[in-house]
């Protein structure tokens, strides 16, 4: 589809500097008259694809992925379209440079690596300019934007402004895989300090130097926050992105009905969770409703699994007390029960009572990862502890003993995180076992067999979520919205349709299931009575219209 012509005032060196305009070389000789280009530009015109393939190469030249990720964002500094359409063309290679395990280290070296500009930092001492803030944005019209406040980040903990790199790199795989064009992305980071004492010791460190700050003034700032993107873009979806436990769920309740928010680390893994899951249980040929599950990690994102997982049970026909049965969270202590000190409310609904584990057999005050193996015989075992290792090998062992083609899923991110690799998982349990990981792993070859291993990333829910959403113009998001996304992402997986391939559609497919999700999630936002009713027909063409693809429009000048 042939673009309309795109009218700027933008001109000279002011034009070749705004990343969202910029084609570099590519500007046509009718281009370089109308906007004073002559003399800035090498002489020859190029295409596209002769940029990207330059681009390309000099990529080739990078030996470390983070040396790439510098050079990919100097492009997307320089000129999106060019950085989206070389993205889209080595798709595989390139997600796993900009977003997970890649993004983490630059989250970590953030303010060593920092070169250029991009997004809003609101810092706690800037709350009262909020409004004055935004109206700064480079970007006018605002649909999507990812603001963390970098307390949580990945596996990583308390990163403080490094924060910013994971809103950057979630907002690009919105681009890349959801369509929504680079004009409406804003990342944020809410700068309130930081506990991480080397950043507050380092020279480099860019953020806010003096420990985050208390609850009674973080709400506030939040507050203030919100309140300030809602007047300047009232129909933007806010994603909550690596926030801390104490945070993130509170303020997903707080604001989830108050404005079109969804905090992607409990709601978004539980989505991908839940339906990768139900790809894993239709391959096996079992119910997810009979199934005992284990979660080690008992914070927001294993939490907000549990109660997706729970859900989908009472769908397939059991009770709800019977699905809670069937559901043991562990964290540091051991297993959640109701004899558990200190637990947050959202914990409480999901201990196991004391009574069930009379019988067990465990030594310390409450059954260990091993003991639950032993005693409850899981089907399937979830990682979301943030913590490298935990699935030793007993662990797994005795996860076997119990059930044939146990269903494990170390999801911790990034790689360097993970609860156990796919190549241990594969080996202890000889091959005999469904897997996924959050972050990318290469195959495993194993007694002559392949194993394709599942990124069972939220990457796979939040950008046809967002599409669909900004294509109804929907007013809130779901739970049943996200459920829609599970299935639609489930109903998608090669493993389970043909017995064989990938448990998980591979990325390059995703910007065509992100248009699947989009149209699902959005038939069912107009169900509830969150969007305006519009027909099939109509929906699928907002979905396409929204769709941006990387090329180059044709520029006109305005005419003073
Ligand atoms: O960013 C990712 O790869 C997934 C995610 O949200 C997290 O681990 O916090
Ligand atoms: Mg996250």
């Amino acid at each position: 589809m042939k673009k309309s012509p795109l009218y700027t005032a933008y001109s000279g060196s002011a034009l070749l500097e705004t990343p969202l305009l910029n084609k570099g070389s590519a500007f046509t000789v009718d281009e370089r008259i109308a906007f004073n280009l002559a003399g800035l530009l090498p002489p020859r015109y190029e295409t596209i694809e002769e940029q990207v393939s330059r681009a390309y190469m000099q990529y080739k030249s990078f030996d470390t992925a983070i040396n790439k990720h510098i050079y990919l964002r100097a492009i997307q500094d320089n000129n999106e379209t060019l950085f989206y359409r070389l993205l889209q063309q080595h798709l595989d290679e390139m997600i796993p440079i900009i977003y997970t395990p890649t993004v983490g280290d630059a989250c970590e070296q953030f303010s060593d690596i920092y070169r250029s500009a991009r997004g809003l930092f609101i810092s706690y001492n800037d709350r009262h300019q909020l409004d004055d803030i935004l109206r700064n944005a480079t970007k006018r019209k605002v649909k999507v934007i990812v603001v963390t406040d970098g307390e949580r980040v990945l596996g990583l903990g308390d990163q403080g402004i490094g924060g910013m790199g994971i809103s950057i790199g979630k907002l690009s795989l919105y681009t890349a895989c959801g369509g929504i064009s680079p004009a409406y992305a804003l990342p944020m980071m809410l700068d309130v300090g930081t506990n991480n004492e080397k950043l507050l010791n380092d020279p480099m460190y860019m953020g806010l130097r003096q420990k985050r700050v208390g609850q009674a003034e973080y709400d506030e700032f939040v507050a203030l926050f919100i309140q300030a993107v809602k007047r300047r873009w009232p129909e933007a979806i806010i994603q909550f992105e690596d926030f801390a436990q104490p945070n993130a769920m509170p303020l997903l309740q707080r604001y989830r009905e108050q404005v079109c928010c969804f905090n992607d680390d409990i709601q978004g893994t539980a989505a991908v969770t839940v339906g990768t899951l139900l790809a894993a249980c239709r391959s096996k040929n079992v119910q997810l409703s009979a199934q005992h599950v284990v979660f080690v990690g008992a914070g927001s994102a294993g939490c907000g699994i549990a109660e997706q997982v729970i859900s989908q049970m009472v769908a397939e026909g059991i009770s709800e007390s019977q699905a809670r049965s069937q559901i043991f969270m562990i964290d540091r202590f051991g297993l959640l029960t109701d004899a558990t000190p200190g637990l947050r409310d959202f914990q409480q609904a999901l201990t196991q009572p004391q009574k069930t584990i009379e019988s067990w057999s465990y030594s310390g005050e409450f059954p260990s990862l091993l003991d639950v193996m032993n005693c409850a015989k899981p089907g399937i075992l979830i990682g979301v502890s943030g913590q490298a290792g935990l699935f030793t090998e007993p662990v797994i062992r005795a996860m076997k003993a119990g059930v044939s083609t146990p269903i494990i899923f170390p999801l911790s991110n990034p790689s360097r995180q993970v609860e156990a690799t796919p190549e241990q998982v594969i080996t202890w349990t000889e091959g005999d076992v469904i897997i996924a990981t959050g972050s990318p792993f290469a195959p495993v070859s194993y007694n002559g067999q392949q194993y394709v291993i599942a990124q069972c990333n939220n990457s796979y829910i939040f950008p046809g979520v967002g599409l669909g959403v900004i294509a109804i113009k929907a007013r809130l998001i779901s739970d049943e919205m996200l459920r829609e996304a599970s299935k639609t992402l489930a109903a998608a997986s090669p493993k389970a349709n043909n017995g064989s391939g990938g448990l998980l559609p591979a990325f390059t497919e995703l910007a065509a299931l992100s248009k699947k999700i989009a149209f699902n999630v959005a038939k069912v936002a107009i169900k509830q009575g969150l969007a305006l009713e519009v027909d099939d027909v109509i929906l699928q063409q907002k979905i396409d219209e929204n769709f941006w693809l990387p090329q180059y429009r044709q520029y006109k000048r305005i005419s003073a």
